[in-house]
C-alpha cells in the first residue's frame, strides 16, 4: 500500500499555487475571442483551480482538518474522496454554461452539455472526432490501441468493426448465436433458485457479471470458454483489477503526466500480461478443439482467419484478438453488467414499477415459461425501465474524444489537438430536455416521438447518449437491451426481493476519479422464488 504524508503534501501544494498566481499575475492572457466562452482563469494554470475545487468535493473538504484523515491514508482511499469526472464538469456547466473552453496547464478541453452543439459536432465533425485521444500504454492489452475502443480512426478500426458486426453483434449474427443466450440465461435463473432454495443473499453486480462474462466467452470462443466457474472468475477477477488500477491511472496521468504514467506502469503490465496469458491459453484450446473437428464459432473463426492471412482484406496479430476479447470481457461485459445493476436498483426501490413490469410479462409470455429475448418487442414498459436506467445511470457518462483539426463548431474557433469532452451524463439529466429529471419515469419513454421530422429526431436523439454517438458509437447496443431485458425479465418474473439490510437500495454513486459510474454498494437481496410459480415447480422446488 502507498502512504504518504497528505498533511505536508497538502501545505505544499497551496505554497506552490499561491506562489504561482502571485508570480504570473501580470502575464494574463485574454482568451481569443472566437474560442467557445470560459470562466475567468489564473495565468499558467489556466482552470486547474477550477477543476480541483470541483474534484475535492464536499466529503474532501470536511476531512481536510482532522488529523485522522492523515493516519496511514493510501493513495487508493485519496482517490475515493474525489468527484467523478461527470460530476466535477456537470457543476462547471451549470455554472458557467454547456458549451465551455478550458484550459489545464497546456491542455485545451472542451466540454459540451448541450444537445444542439453534440449533433452539429456528430454531423459536421464526426471523422474529426473520431479518434478518443493519446495513448498512453501502447503494449497494454487494454489501455493500448491493439483492441477497437482506442483504436485511431483508420483501416484497421474499420476492419475490426466490419468483423465484429459481421460475426458477433449485427442483427443476423445475433440470430445464429440465440440459443447460447437462452442456454445462459437459464443457468442464470437456476442458480438464482439454487440461492433462494438455501436462502442465501445474492449480490446482484456480481450475478449479472458472471452471466454476462459467460455469455459473451461462449458467443466469441464457444465451448473454449471455461467452464469451470473458477477460470471463468478468473477474467471477471482481473476486468476488477484493472478496473481498479485505471482509477490510479487516471489520476496520475492527469496531474503527474509522463512521470504518473510511469509510476504505474509496472503494475498495469502485470495486470496485462496475466491476463494475455489466460486469453492466450482460451485462443489455443480453441485453436485444437477445433483441429478435433468441434464446431467453432464464426466470431473466433472470422479473427483466426484475419490473423493468419486468409483474409486478403486485412492482416491482423495474436495481439489485436487478445486485446479484443479483454475489451469485450472488461467494457462491454462490465458496461452491460452495471446497467443490470442499477436497474434491478431502481425496481427494488419502486414496487409499483416492479409490478407493472410483472404484469406485462404475465400478460405476454404467462407463468409456463421464462421470459426470451424474442419476446423484448412485446415487452415496451421493460424496455421503457431499461432505457430510463441508461439515462439516469450511465455507465460511460462522459465521452473523451480529440479534435484532429482545426475547425468551427457553434460560430466558435476550435484548435487541432483540443480534448473534447461530452458531458453524456449532465445532458441526460438537464430540465430544458427532460421533465423532473432526476426522477426514475420510464413512462417517458412509452411516449411517441412518430410526429417529429427526420432532422429533429436526430437532433432529439442526441439528448439520449448512453451508448455515445457518431461513428464511434457502441456496437453493442442491441445484445446490451437483450442481456440486460432478459436478465431483469427473469429476476421479476420469477422473484421477489428482499433487501438484505435496511428497506432501501442505496443508490449513491461510487466516489472516485473515474470514467465509469457504478453503485457505491453492492445490491445484496434475498431471492423469494414466486408461489404457484410453475416454473419453480417444474424446477422440482415445493420444499422450499
Ligand atoms: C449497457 C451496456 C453498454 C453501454 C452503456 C455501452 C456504452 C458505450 C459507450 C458510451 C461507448 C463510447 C461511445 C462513444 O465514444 O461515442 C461505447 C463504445 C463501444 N462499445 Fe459499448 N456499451 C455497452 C455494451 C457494449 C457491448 C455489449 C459491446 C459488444 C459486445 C460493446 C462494444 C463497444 C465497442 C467495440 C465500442 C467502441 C466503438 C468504437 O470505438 O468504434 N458495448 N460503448
Amino acid at each position: 500500500m502507498i502512504s504518504f504524508c497528505f498533511q505536508s503534501c497538502f501545505i505544499f501544494a497551496l505554497l506552490f499555487f499561491f506562489s504561482t498566481l502571485f508570480l504570473f499575475a501580470f502575464f494574463f492572457k485574454k482568451p481569443k475571442n472566437d474560442l467557445p466562452p470560459s470562466p475567468p482563469s489564473l495565468p499558467i494554470i489556466g482552470y486547474l483551480h477550477l477543476i480541483l475545487a470541483f474534484f475535492f468535493g464536499e466529503s474532501f473538504r470536511q476531512r481536510i482538518f482532522n488529523k485522522e484523515f492523515y493516519k496511514n491514508i493510501s493513495l487508493k482511499d485519496f482517490l475515493l474522496l474525489l468527484s467523478p469526472m461527470h460530476t466535477t464538469f456537470q457543476k462547471i456547466s451549470s455554472m458557467y454554461g454547456p458549451f465551455l473552453s478550458l484550459r489545464i496547464v497546456n491542455f485545451p478541453i472542451v466540454i459540451v452539455s448541450s444537445a444542439s452543439i453534440i449533433h452539429e459536432i456528430f454531423k459536421a465533425q464526426d471523422i474529426n472526432v473520431s479518434y478518443r485521444g493519446d495513448i498512453a500504454i501502447d503494449e497494454c492489452i487494454i489501455l493500448g490501441s491493439f483492441g477497437v475502443f482506442r483504436a485511431p480512426h483508420g483501416d484497421y478500426w474499420r476492419f475490426m468493426k466490419k468483423l465484429m458486426v459481421t460475426n458477433l453483434l449485427g442483427t443476423q449474427a445475433l440470430d445464429r448465436s440465440r440459443g447460447v443466450r437462452e442456454f445462459e440465461l437459464e443457468r442464470f435463473y437456476k442458480n438464482l433458485l439454487d440461492m433462494a432454495k438455501k436462502k442465501q443473499s445474492v449480490d446482484i453486480g456480481e450475478e449479472a457479471l458472471r452471466l454476462v462474462t459467460s455469455t459473451f466467452g461462449k458467443m466469441s470462443v464457444g465451448s473454449s470458454f471455461p467452464k469451470d466457474n473458477n477460470d471463468a472468475t478468473k477474467v471477471s477477477q482481473l476486468c476488477v483489477e484493472f478496473s481498479a488500477l485505471a482509477h490510479e491511472f487516471l489520476f496520475h496521468k492527469l496531474l503527474l503526466q509522463k512521470l504518473g504514467i510511469s509510476l504505474l506502469k509496472k503494475n498495469i503490465m502485470d495486470v496485462s500480461h496475466r491476463f494475455e496469458e489466460l486469453l492466450e491459453s482460451i485462443i489455443v484450446k480453441y485453436e485444437e478443439e477445433k483441429s478435433e473437428e468441434h464446431q467453432g464459432t464464426e466470431c473466433m473463426d472470422a479473427f483466426l482467419a484475419a490473423y493468419r492471412g486468409e483474409n486478403a482484406e486485412y492482416k491482423i496479430t495474436r495481439k489485436n484478438i487478445k486485446a479484443f476479447l479483454a475489451e469485450l470481457f472488461c467494457g462491454a461485459g462490465a458496461f452491460t453488467a452495471s446497467t443490470t445493476h442499477w436497474a434491478m436498483a431502481e425496481i427494488i426501490n419502486n414496487p409499483n414499477i416492479l409490478k407493472r413490469i410483472r404484469e406485462e410479462i404475465y400478460s405476454v409470455v404467462g407463468k409456463e415459461r421464462l421470459v426470451q429475448e424474442t419476446d423484448l418487442p412485446k415487452l415496451p414498459y421493460l424496455q421503457a425501465v431499461i432505457n430510463e436506467t441508461l439515462r439516469l445511470h450511465p455507465v460511460g457518462p462522459v465521452l473523451p474524444r480529440e479534435f484532429q483539426q482545426d475547425c468551427t463548431v457553434g460560430g466558435f474557433y476550435i484548435a487541432k489537438g483540443t480534448t473534447l469532452v461530452i458531458n453524456a451524463y449532465a445532458v441526460m439529466r438537464d430540465p430544458d430536455y427532460w421533465e423532473d429529471p432526476n426522477k426514475f419515469k420510464p413512462e417517458r419513454f412509452l411516449a411517441s416521438s412518430g410526429s417529429l421530422q427526420e432532422e429533429e429526431r436526430r437532433e432529439h436523439a442526441m439528448k439520449f447518449l448512453p451508448f455515445g454517438g457518431g461513428r464511434r458509437r457502441c456496437p453493442g447496443s442491441n445484445v446490451a437491451s437483450i442481456i440486460v431485458g432478459t436478465a431483469i425479465g427473469v429476476m421479476v418474473q420469477c422473484f421477489d426481493w428482499k433487501i438484505k439490510s435496511g428497506n432501501e437500495v442505496d443508490m449513491e454513486e461510487a466516489p472516485g476519479l473515474n470514467f465509469s459510474l457504478d453503485l457505491a454498494h453492492p445490491l445484496e437481496c434475498i431471492p423469494l422464488p414466486r408461489t404457484l410459480n410453475p416454473l419453480a415447480t417444474n424446477m422440482q422446488i415445493m420444499d422450499l
